[in-house]
This record gives structure tokens, C-alpha cells and sequence, in this order.
């Protein structure tokens, strides 16, 4: 399946309960109070947010043409273009996976080896949920599945230990991407914020420009919650990327509009679905054209 394929399938919760709504309201017409209305309450109920919502709806009226639906559509690109790519610019390539616990980080960080492998390149996966030995157990499986190196220690070791051993290991092995899977979640926010810190600190040791990218997973379907999840990680950490896991089982796919344009960091990967297969690099245009017309 191509990845626009993907998206339709993926994003079809949301375009039949509202996206898909769009066209016949606005196509070949000049955004009226009645189509505006219309418009505001889709767009709300999808969790693109006010704020978001309110802008979109401006930047239609400014635009003053006779197809405000055309007018949305740019507007929904230009909000969620930008930067999307993931560019592997150094060797070994240090991906960090933060995010709180249940948004799909161990999972997205076995998809994301499986898409490198797939690439050509060689992956270290690290361990450093060691808050919880399921994760670390759930880690090793994708690393079976996809062939990437595991680095873990046992449950509660120290996580910037494990960070600084997957890195020396593929300095010396020579590999290409390592990604860190860190913990979601600690005895206080405090605690939490201070170890993927420390992580970051002790792997620069090794390699100055690492973590080269630091991924913040969200849960799409925890909506605006997410969004507000994301605002106290973006405080603490410096995020370079959006992961937008579950949007295959949510209706409000609208969120991802709202974390690009209120939070400001580009989305680099969405979650279709539970399989390998299933995350996707982020195109702005597709997914906006597989939000509004999937048919
Ligand atoms: N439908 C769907 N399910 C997903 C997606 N991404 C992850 N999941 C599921 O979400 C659940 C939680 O994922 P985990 O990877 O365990 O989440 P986590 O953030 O690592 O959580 P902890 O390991 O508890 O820290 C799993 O059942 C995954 O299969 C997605 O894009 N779509």
C-alpha cells in the first residue's frame, strides 16, 4: 500500500465523522456566516482547537477567492508544512523517544527501527525504561523482529547508563541509528524531566551533537490532553519532532492540526495502526488530501 493509501485508510475515522464533511459545505463557494458556522463546529469537534480553528477561519475570509474550500486546503498545508522530514545528517544518528507512558514509545520505537532497517540502515535499540520491565521485555521483541541491536540492564538500572552503553556500542560497531526509548514515567514529574536531562548530558560525552533528534510521542487519542502533555515536556526538554501515534482509532485527527500550529514543532512520523508497517514519515499535502477527499 503507498503511504497516501495509508493515510486514507488510516485517517478514515476522522474524515467520515467530520473532514470529509468539508467539501460539499464550502467547495466552489465564498465562506458565508452559515458555512463558517458549519465549518467551526467540524473543526472544533475534530479537536483542532479554538485557537487553530479561529485562525484557519481568518486566513479564509483574508483570502477572499470564490473556493474557500481550496482556501482551507492551503491553509491546512501551510499549518502542517514545514520541516517534516527526518534527515539522517550524522553516523551514528541518535534518535530519543520521550512521552508519557500508554503513548505508544516503545512501539513506535520498534517501528522506527524496522523503517531504518528497511532503509538500509543499521539500528541499536536502548532500553532505558527501566521504570518498568515490561518495556524492556516488550523492546527486545522488536528487536527480534527487526534485527536491531538491544542494549538493556535490568528493571530500575540507571537509564543514562544504558543510553551512554548504546551509544559506545555503535561507535565501535559502527551503526547507524541508535534510538533511546526513555521512561514516560517517574516518581514525580521532577524526577522524570531530570533523567531524560542527565540522558542527554551523558551521551554528548560521546557524541556532541546527540540526541540529534528528540522525538515527543502523543496518543492522537487523547486529544487536547495530549496537547497539554506535550506543553509540559516542550518546557523541559528541546523537541525536534512530533510522532502522532493512534490516529487510525480516533475521529478527532484533528489534533495534529492543532499540535502544529500550537506547539510549533513539525510532525515526522504518524501512527496508522498496531503493525510494523503501520508508522509513516508525515507528508503535510497528503495528509491533508486524504483528511478532506479520501474517496
Ligand atoms: N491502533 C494503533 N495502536 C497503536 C499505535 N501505536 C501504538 N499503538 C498501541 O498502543 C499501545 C501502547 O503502546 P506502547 O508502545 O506500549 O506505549 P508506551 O508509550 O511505550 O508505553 P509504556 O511502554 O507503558 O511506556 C500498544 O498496544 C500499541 O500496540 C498506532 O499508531 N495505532
Amino acid at each position: 500500500m503507498g503511504f497516501f493509501e495509508k493515510f486514507k485508510k488510516g485517517l478514515q475515522k476522522t474524515r467520515e465523522t467530520f473532514f470529509g464533511k468539508i467539501k460539499s459545505i464550502l467547495k466552489g463557494k465564498k465562506l458565508d456566516e452559515e458555512t463558517k458556522e458549519e465549518i467551526e463546529e467540524l473543526l472544533i469537534l475534530s479537536d483542532v482547537g479554538y485557537e487553530a480553528t479561529e485562525y484557519i477561519l481568518e486566513r479564509i475570509e483574508k483570502a477572499d477567492g470564490d473556493d474557500a474550500y481550496e482556501a482551507l486546503k492551503k491553509v491546512l498545508i501551510d499549518i502542517l508544512r514545514g520541516n517534516n522530514d527526518l534527515i539522517i545528517s550524522d553516523l551514528p544518528f541518535v534518535i530519543s523517544m520521550v512521552g508519557v507512558n500508554g503513548s505508544g514509545k516503545t512501539t513506535t520505537a520498534g517501528k522506527l527501527a524496522s523503517y531504518f532497517s528497511k532503509n538500509g540502515k543499521s539500528v541499536v535499540l536502548a532500553a532505558c525504561d527501566t521504570f518498568r520491565a515490561a518495556a524492556i521485555d516488550q523492546l527486545k521483541v522488536w528487536g527480534d523482529k527487526t534485527n536491531a541491536t538491544i542494549i538493556a540492564h535490568q528493571e530500575g538500572a540507571d537509564s543514562a547508563a544504558i543510553a551512554f552503553d548504546a551509544v559506545n556500542h555503535a561507535i565501535s560497531k559502527k551503526k547507524d541509528v541508535v534510538i533511546l526509548d526513555t521512561a514516560g514515567r517517574l516518581h514525580t514529574k521532577k524526577n522524570l524531566m531530570e533523567e531524560l536531562r542527565k540522558i542527554n548530558r551523558v551521551i554528548k560525552k560521546k557524541i556532541e551533537n546527540a540526541p540529534h533528534e528528540v522525538l515527543l510521542v502523543i496518543d492522537a487519542v487523547t486529544g487536547q490532553n495530549g496537547l497539554q502533555q506535550a506543553k509540559v515536556f516542550k518546557e523541559f526538554v528541546d523537541i525536534t519532532g512530533i510522532v502522532l501515534t493512534k490516529l487510525d482509532g480516533t475521529a478527532k485527527g484533528g489534533i495534529a492540526i492543532a499540535i502544529a500550529k500550537e506547539l510549533g514543532i513539525p510532525i515526522k512520523f504518524v501512527g496508522l495502526g498496531e503493525g510494523i508497517d503501520d508508522l509513516k514519515p508525515f507528508d503535510a499535502e497528503d495528509f491533508v488530501n486524504a483528511l478532506l477527499e479520501g474517496e
